[in-house]
């Protein structure tokens, strides 16, 4: 379980994350929603130890961020929404570069799986300066959880591809779901926050303003909007899950 405590974020003493506190349960799966500028990459990044906190502390199974950096790194995959490949490998070369590089011993038949589900065989001798939108973020994604995380924190993880690709993901997703492992994604995707997600955290302005289940947020959905309803992008984000 991963939990923050009373965790801010500020650049330049803007407060883009107020202080927050938020557990993660062990194989919950949880879609990030919020308008533009919200503070959701702020506190993905947060959770995957890329920035620290301004104020606060974020344990992992007990122990703060700090004290346990080898355990933290090695249990999460985060995968960024930019594409981070190097554009004149081959997929193979790629996925066997990061193998070969990666702190923790791989475990082949889960990487096996994942190229599978991900249909990357296919495409194994492509350079990845030739591929599509779509390949290169499944192959972002492969890269991302190389070392088999059991916390997988994604950002906008099918944005702006084609609806296979798209397909192919969610179906890994799920699968990584089913294995038991923790799942932390941003999305602006209502089939795939509906699909994938038992947990909904919303944020607004650097507030969380809903952290609960999905059923919670639909039984509660029409309290949030009224006290939500000056904002009109948020309002807008509520009514169409
Ligand atoms: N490294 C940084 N330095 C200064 N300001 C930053 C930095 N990173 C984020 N911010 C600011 O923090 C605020 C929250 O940004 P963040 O990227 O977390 O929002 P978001 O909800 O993910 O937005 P989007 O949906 O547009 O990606 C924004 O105002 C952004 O400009």
């Amino acid at each position: 379980m991963i939990t923050l405590k009373e965790v801010s974020k500020s650049y330049k003493k803007k407060e883009v994350l107020a202080p927050t506190t938020l557990e993660i349960e062990e194989g919950g799966a949880y879609g990030i929603v919020g308008p533009n500028g919200a503070g959701k990459s702020t506190l993905l990044k947060l959770i995957a130890s890329l920035e620290r906190p301004t104020k606060g502390t974020i344990y992992y199974q007990g122990k703060s961020y700090t004290s346990s950096v080898k355990n933290v790194r090695q249990s999460i995959g985060y995968i960024p929404q930019e594409i981070a490949l190097y554009e004149e490998l081959t997929v193979k070369e790629q996925l066997d570069f990061w193998s070969n590089i990666s702190p923790k011993k791989i475990d082949d038949a889960f990487v096996q799986n994942m190229k599978q589900t991900l249909r990357l065989d296919e495409v194994a001798n492509q350079r990845i300066q030739y591929l599509s939108g779509g390949w290169k973020r499944k192959l972002n994604l492969c890269v991302g959880l190389i070392h088999n995380p059991s916390i997988c924190l994604l950002d906008e993880p099918t944005a702006g591809i084609d609806l296979a690709a798209k397909e192919d993901i969610l179906t890994w997703l799920k699968a990584l779901h089913q294995q038991g492992k923790t799942l932390l994604y941003i999305s602006h995707d209502r089939h795939e926050l509906h699909t994938l997600s038992d947990q909904f955290i919303v944020l607004l302005n650097g507030h969380v303003v809903f952290h609960d289940d999905k059923e919670v947020f639909h039984r509660t959905k029409s309290q949030l909007l009224k006290n939500q309803e000056e904002h009109q992008e948020l309002e807008k984000i509520l009514s169409y899950l």
